[in-house]
């Protein structure tokens, strides 16, 4: 068989196959930011992947930086999560959320007393944002003082305490596509001069605090991190990702958590912009579950497989508009379109009311 559906044990749980659906923000959260009332739907649709990451959730009001996307800071919130991941496990899926601060990436009218957004350094995103129904440039951020980081990080935390209390079977802590995490790793947005800043070694403490406190709430085994070493995601560059990785994948050895998610390339775009860097060097220091992602298709995923370069394949996009593609790439069936006016903001059109395949007399 296609080693796609050999079964995988990750952790506590033993996932029936090696596909991932990548966490896909869909901005259709309701009032107070809890989950939409059709996401139970959307996601037990979806429970056949052998483990599902939720759309980037924010751990605090500061971390939101888009409309209309779930938090997991509330009660209320965390109720709105209960019914999913009931919905899912009575599927028999598995399913963690994933943790989200955006950091620069926001807009003053989504943050607290409607402020500027938070950052290591106030180096604005050139960027937009989706909020008010439309496009709107990122707000200039502030620097944050170091003495405000130890509650971030407590934030990430009590979104971990939650998380559990939720219902998930772990989360994946959100260090990828140029949000918070990711700003204070490269030097092109962390410009700091205090132990937060400079060195790598400093340029990492923040993720490692995060990881350390997460770990600590609800241990390694249910604690998932992605990553996107390359991507230009939200105006972030760094001058040396290799040696900044390698650490950081020495660290994250160390604190070894479930398993390490990684963007190859640009997300949602090119997998090949930096030919030079080499995620086979990070995979070969951290001998945890190594799952990867960025235009997989059947032929890719059964390839880098077969040839021992990943665990676990992560498929976004294909996931929105097909609920069934686990069983689709069992069948190498053809894949329905994506409507891409449905993707961000909306209800049930593009989100629940993607067809299945025929079963098989
Ligand atoms: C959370 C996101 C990411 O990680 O790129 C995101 C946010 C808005 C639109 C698409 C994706």
């Amino acid at each position: 068989t296609s080693p796609l559906f050999q079964g995988y044990r990750l952790g506590d749980m033993s996932l029936p196959n090696r596909i991932v659906m990548a966490p896909l923000t869909r901005n259709r959260a309701g009032a107070g930011f809890v989950p939409s009332d059709l996401a139970a739907d959307y996601y037990a649709q979806r429970a056949s992947a052998g483990l599902i990451v939720t759309e980037a959730t924010q751990i605090s009001q500061q971390g939101q930086g888009y409309q209309d996307t779930p938090g997991i800071y509330s009660d209320a919130q965390v109720a709105g999560w209960r019914k999913i991941t009931d919905a899912v496990h009575a599927k028999g899926g598995h399913i963690v959320v994933q943790l989200w601060h955006v950091g620069r990436v926001s807009h003053s009218s989504l943050q607290p007393n409607g402020g500027a957004p938070v950052a290591p350094s106030a180096i604005p995103a050139n960027t937009k944002t989706f909020v008010n129904n439309g496009f709107a440039e990122t707000s200039p951020p502030r620097a944050l003082d170091a003495s405000e980081i130890r509650g971030i990080v407590e934030d990430y935390r009590r979104a971990a305490a939650n998380a559990l209390k939720a219902g998930f079977d772990g989360v994946e802590v959100h260090g990828a596509n140029g949000y918070l995490i990711d700003q204070f790793l490269r030097d092109g947005a962390n410009q700091r001069t205090d132990r937060y800043g400079g060195s790598i070694e400093n340029r990492a403490r923040f993720l490692l605090e995060v990881m350390a406190a997460v770990i600590g709430e609800i241990g390694a085994a249910r604690t998932g991190l992605r990553l996107s070493p390359v991507a230009p995601a939200n105006g972030l560059s760094d001058s040396a990702p290799q040696p900044l990785f390698d650490h950081v994948m020495d660290e994250l050895e160390r604190l070894h958590p479930l398993y390490v998610h990684v963007v190859e390339g640009a997300t949602q775009g090119a997998r090949d912009i930096a030919p030079d860097f080499s995620f086979a060097a990070l995979r070969r220091r951290y001998s945890g579950a190594w799952m990867v992602n960025n235009g997989y298709d059947l032929a890719l995923a059964e390839r880098v497989l077969a040839a021992g370069e990943a665990d676990l394949v992560a498929f976004g996009r294909p996931f929105i508009s097909n609920p069934d593609l686990v069983e689709r790439l069992r069948r190498n069936a053809p894949l329905n379109p994506l409507d891409r006016d449905t993707l961000y903001g909306g209800g049930a059109k593009g989100y629940i009311d993607y067809p299945v395949l025929e079963p098989v007399d």
